[in-house]
């Protein structure tokens, strides 16, 4: 039976199309869940039933997720592992990563502070985290939330920044409770930040380019990591909701943790929708539009997504590498380029960042045109553009 509670509301704020500052009222899905539901709030309803195009990972993909074994990718003797990122980043956009050296008690550690955290009352949890007042999607619950009409997802969020030291001085922005939450988020951090290193300079090496050509971008002193804790509860219809919404990540890349194995994560290939087999003690490492920027299209940051489940929550922590604001990339030769990549211009972190979160959410991969090159056909001028 559904119980009548309390409605609890994350207030999200964003600039609408006429550039207004407005706020919505988003449920808490953490709260709905609570109440034992059977029927979605209408807000939270998909045109289209989410499991139509839905596949495991089956015949029609052709090539399967390459794994690899960051010991192995550390070593001298790395060839193998080098062929099998290169291959992962241009054809998934994706890794999944095993032998990652990070410690039990880490991951343990983060588990930890993170269940505590949602464990909270809904009351608790305003209390305990405070708000970087802007639109910029971090903070505690707000979640690309742009109209009172897109359907929302069935998802709970903290989002913190973690990196350059000091971004958050003075912003009591970091969960207080529970006391330990920022220590075992940033222990954890130091680890993921050795491993986005040297996979950015692995994957220079496996294009026999110049070791720090991406991972000179990457400042240890400016680079911007951010933490994003997402929370899914059981969805009572997971056919008609989303627990996120088709996207890539901004970022450079994205390094994912999940708490359990089993179900979540899909992403688009092959023009299906293919669930990540994501062993348990893996991690996963994703290209973003930024590294596709870089790589010139070489690197594909991949369409994905998370599907819901109907008694089971899931818990995942993305983290998102990027270059510092003010840093202007540069993307690699043209000779990457084909007949379907027209190639990236320079583009400025923050100008990049800025219109990602403008426009985001789209229907399609759309935010990371604003860096590509007019094509030779449409430029008129015969030369190209940059
Ligand atoms: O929950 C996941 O596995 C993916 C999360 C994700 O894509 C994101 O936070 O950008
Ligand atoms: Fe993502």
């Amino acid at each position: 039976m559904e119980k009548s509670c309390k409605s609890y509301f994350h207030e999200a704020s964003y600039l609408d199309q006429e550039g207004q500052l407005r706020t919505s009222r988003v449920p808490v899905v953490q709260e709905l869940a609570r109440q034992g539901l059977k029927h979605l709030p209408e807000r939270f309803l998909r045109v289209q039933p989410v499991h139509d195009h839905d596949s495991a990972l089956s015949s029609h993909v052709l090539e399967s997720l390459p794994t690899i074994n960051m010991t192995n990718l550390r070593a001298k003797d790395r060839a193998k592992e080098l062929a099998k990122l290169l291959r992962g980043a241009k054809t998934w956009g994706m890794v999944v990563l095993e032998g990652h050296g990070v410690a039990e008690s880490v991951l343990h550690g983060v588990r930890d502070v993170v269940k505590e955290f949602f464990g909270l009352s809904f009351e608790e949890k305003k209390e305990s985290v405070g708000s970087y007042v802007s639109v910029d999607n971090m903070g505690y619950g707000r979640n690309f939330v742009k109209s009172e009409d897109q359907p929302l997802d069935w998802i709970d969020r903290v989002t913190v920044k973690a990196a350059p030291a000091g971004a958050t001085e003075g912003l009591h922005v970091w969960p207080l409770r529970p006391a330990n939450f920022r220590h075992a988020i940033e222990e954890y951090v130091a680890e993921a930040r050795n491993i986005f290193n040297d996979i950015l300079e692995a994957l220079a090496d496996a294009l026999s380019l110049e070791r720090h050509v991406f991972l000179q971008n990457f400042d240890p002193n400016e680079t911007e990591i951010n933490v994003r804790v997402n929370y899914y509860p059981p969805c009572p219809r997971p056919d008609q909701a989303l627990g996120l919404t088709p996207h890539t990540d901004a970022s450079a890349l994205t390094l994912l943790l999940q708490f359990k194995a089993g179900g979540g994560l899909q992403v688009f290939k092959d023009m299906k929708w293919v669930t990540v087999p994501w062993p348990k003690e893996a991690l996963l490492v994703n290209v973003g539009d930024l590294l596709e920027i870089m790589s010139n299209g070489m690197f594909k940051s991949p369409w994905h997504r998370v599907v819901t489940q109907m008694d089971v929550e899931r818990f995942s922590v993305a983290l998102f590498y990027n270059p510092s604001l003010r840093i202007q990339i540069e993307p690699i030769g043209d000779w990457s380029l084909s007949d379907d990549n027209e190639g990236y211009k320079n583009v400025v972190v923050g100008d990049y960042l800025r219109h990602f979160y403008r426009i985001s959410p789209t229907v399609e991969k759309q935010a990371i045109n604003f860096a590509k090159r007019v094509p030779k056909t449409l430029c008129g001028c015969g030369n190209g553009g940059n």
